[in-house]
């Protein structure tokens, strides 16, 4: 049975389709930079040239049409027919209070999706176009929706519950929920496989950075604490996110800029982060090339970014009562080798050593610390598609 799998992100779209006979990989690829100029999509079927199609993507909608072409395409698809695919699974960001773990989509899990845009507008949206759009190419293909709030849901309440009135959280579900679940979940479970550990003997600090970027504590294979909240806003300073800020900014700002809600949505989750710090681009790359030739905005916005994270590895680092591994993850963790070792320069006498020529390193699964290195740093690149399609084939069959 072929499972496409669909991982909508922000601002990019990740797809597998994969055997579930064996879980082997029939193709694979990413469209890119979608509503950011020069979209693209490279996309490889396994034992066949990779292939870059570059075409601007206004949005999800047109990125999965060009995906699926290419899946079936003559010359380098894998498949000759769209029946060769059997379900679809779904990355789905924001299920709010009613849905956590795995779902068979229908039109009432997507009128909840709908209903939770405003709670994660950057995501719902656009996996609700992924999933519309799959269905309108393929109609009588099960689709599965894959939540990213499911693996925090072992949270305890003192880590969910805000110090804001009781009521609000009754009344509206206002709490953490955590975000990239799926992700934190494979990385840790990976770490502790590379390590040859058992993951209920580890104490683990999970980084996942890309364009939205979130660190789990997970304590025996549970997570903890996460610093993404009642939305995907709340935490590490992201490409495009502010993440924590003192609150009283908002009605500051409400009074002196005049802004309303919707205008201080968009402030803080399209036009803050490093995109906003340093006014060149929310993509990291850009970043580190004007930070090498000087760019000083550039060059802070790496050191607060670096910085922010740090801080959150020592807080879980005391909430857990030790640690034993760090993993960093996604686009900026699994390439970005120099911000892996500014994070983690300066925290020598905790026990946490990076080895600067095992670090430099894009995409491999490997351990970057040094030997001595009491907590073991690791990089695992994540794989939240083989997750989405194992909870999918449970869900169809
Ligand atoms: N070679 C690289 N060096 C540094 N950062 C990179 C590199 N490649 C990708 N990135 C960063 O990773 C981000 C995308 O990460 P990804 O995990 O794909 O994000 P998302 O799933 O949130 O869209 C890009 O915006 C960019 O900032
Ligand atoms: C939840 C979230 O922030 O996802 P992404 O990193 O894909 O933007
Ligand atoms: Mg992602």
């Amino acid at each position: 049975m072929n499972v496409l799998v669909i991982n909508c992100g922000s601002s990019s779209l990740k797809y597998q389709l994969i055997n579930m006979a064996n879980e082997e990989v029939l193709a694979v690829g990413l469209a890119e930079r979608i509503a950011i100029d020069g979209s693209r999509i490279k996309h490889e079927t396994i034992g066949k040239e990779k292939v870059v199609i570059e075409q601007p993507m206004k949005n999800h909608k047109d990125a999965i049409e060009m995906v699926l072409a290419a899946i079936v395409n003559e010359e380098y698809g894998a498949i000759k027919d769209m029946s060769e695919i059997s379900a679809v699974g779904h990355r789905v960001v924001h299920g709010g209070e009613k849905f956590s773990g795995s779902v068979l989509i229908t039109d009432e899990v997507k009128k909840v999706l709908e209903e939770c845009s405003d709670l994660a507008p950057l995501h719902n949206p656009p996996n609700l176009m992924g999933i519309n759009a799959c269905q309108e190419i393929l109609p009588n293909v099960p689709m599965v929706g894959v939540f990213d709030t499911a693996f925090h849901q072992t949270m305890p309440k003192s880590s969910y519950l805000y110090a804001l009135p009781y009521e609000l959280y009754e009344k509206y579900g206002i709490r953490r929920y955590g975000f990239h679940g799926t992700s934190h979940k494979y990385v840790s479970q990976r770490a502790a496989e590379i390590l040859g550990k058992n993951i209920e003997d580890l104490k683990i600090v999970t980084c996942h950075l890309g364009n939205g970027a979130s660190v789990a504590a997970v304590d025996g294979g549970k997570s903890i604490d996460t610093t993404m909240g009642f939305t995907p806003l709340e935490g590490l300073m992201m490409g495009t996110r502010c993440g924590d800020i003192d609150p009283a900014i908002l009605p500051f700002l409400m009074e002196k800029e005049g802004l309303d809600a919707a205008g201080l949505s968009d402030l803080m989750n399209k036009k803050s982060g490093i995109l906003g710090l340093t006014g060149i681009s929310s993509d990291f790359r850009d970043i580190e090339d004007a930070a090498a030739a000087g760019d000083e905005r550039a060059i802070l916005g790496l050191e607060t970014y670096c910085k922010k994270i740090k801080k959150y590895i020592g807080a879980y680092m005391a909430e857990m009562g030790g640690l034993d591994a760090i993993v960093f993850t996604a686009g900026i963790g699994e390439n970005g080798a120099e911000i892996r070792r500014d994070i983690c320069k300066g925290m020598e006498a905790l026990g946490i050593e990076i080895d600067e020529e095992k670090n430099n390193v894009r995409g491999k699964e490997r351990i970057v610390s040094t030997d001595n290195s009491k907590v073991k740093i690791l990089l695992v690149p994540t794989n939240e598609e083989l997750m989405i399609a194992r909870d999918t084939v449970a869900l169809v069959k």
